[in-house]
């Protein structure tokens, strides 16, 4: 998951050529009725179901009306996906999703989604790209980290924070960099003010202590040409799922059904 362009796609192709290198069974999964191409064609794709393109020409939809149809749709057919899942049992999926935010954010979708696919017994991880630019700009790094807590807080699932785009981080210091994988969420704070007026202060204190308090301000660089941070992310993503296992099985919790026509 993660905002457009954020990188989710060569995310995804990353991830699928590592998984093969090292010998697991691995399908990429197309939630984004919009996708025009993939490096790994995907083994379950909504496009087939349902396109953006077709929504908007026969229903006069715009683009984000369009894709909430096309995701709503997908929910009424879930045999559909089913189905599609079925041969999948042991393997892993990677799930391209779309990129806009509300549907992690405030539309139940994803979180419908998440759980129609926990009823199907597959143990689910969130993995949540921001670019590295981010963090050049402390107000855009606390708005790309609240979009990320809403998305963790919506779907309920273990949730893993990436910073993808390193390579594009030439300039930044080191130990700047750094902050952002373990920060101090005093050090956050100053900076912030140290660039907005007073009047802004408790509420940046009051955001950092609200995203410290989730543990949502750790991120784990993502350089796709570096093994090492491909294979850490991996190993959150095994350790997430593992303790999804070890979990007593829950019934997941209905959510409501919004009528967005209304
Ligand atoms: N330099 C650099 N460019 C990247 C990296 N990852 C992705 N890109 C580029 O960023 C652009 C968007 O990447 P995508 O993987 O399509 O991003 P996305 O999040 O799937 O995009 P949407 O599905 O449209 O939301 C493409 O031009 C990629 O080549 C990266 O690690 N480094």
């Amino acid at each position: 998951m993660g905002p457009a362009g954020t990188g989710k796609s060569t995310y995804c192709a990353t991830m699928i050529n590592h998984c093969q290198n090292i010998g697991r069974s691995v399908h990429l999964m197309n939630l984004d009725p919009a996708a025009e191409k993939f490096e790994y064609s995907p083994s379950i794709d909504i496009r087939d179901l349902i396109t953006l393109e077709d929504v908007m020409e026969e229903l006069q939809f715009g683009p984000n009306g369009g894709l909430i149809y096309c995701l709503e749709f997908l929910l009424n057919n879930m045999d559909w996906l089913e189905e599609e899942l079925g041969e999948y049992e042991d393997d892993y999926l990677i799930i391209d999703c779309p990129g806009q935010i509300e549907l992690y954010t405030h539309f139940p979708i994803m979180r419908r989604i998440c759980d129609c696919l926990q009823r199907m017994h597959f143990r689910i991880c969130g993995v949540y790209l921001l670019e590295s630019q981010f963090i050049e700009d402390n107000s855009k790094f606390f708005a790309g980290v609240m979009s990320a807590m809403s998305a963790m807080i919506s779907l309920e699932i273990p949730h893993i924070n990436v910073l993808s785009k390193m390579d594009l981080l030439g300039k930044v210091k080191k130990q700047e960099l750094e902050r952002y994988f373990d920060p101090d969420p005093l050090l956050l704070t100053d900076k912030a003010n140290a660039s907005m007026s007073s009047r802004f202060h408790d509420l940046n204190k009051a955001i950092v202590q609200l995203i410290d308090d989730y543990n949502m301000v750790s991120f784990l660089p993502l350089n796709i040409t570096d093994e090492d941070s491909i294979t850490t992310i991996m190993s959150h993503v095994d350790n997430a799922l593992q303790f999804e296992e070890d979990q007593e099985p829950k019934e997941p919790k209905d959510t409501f059904d919004v009528d967005y026509d209304e």
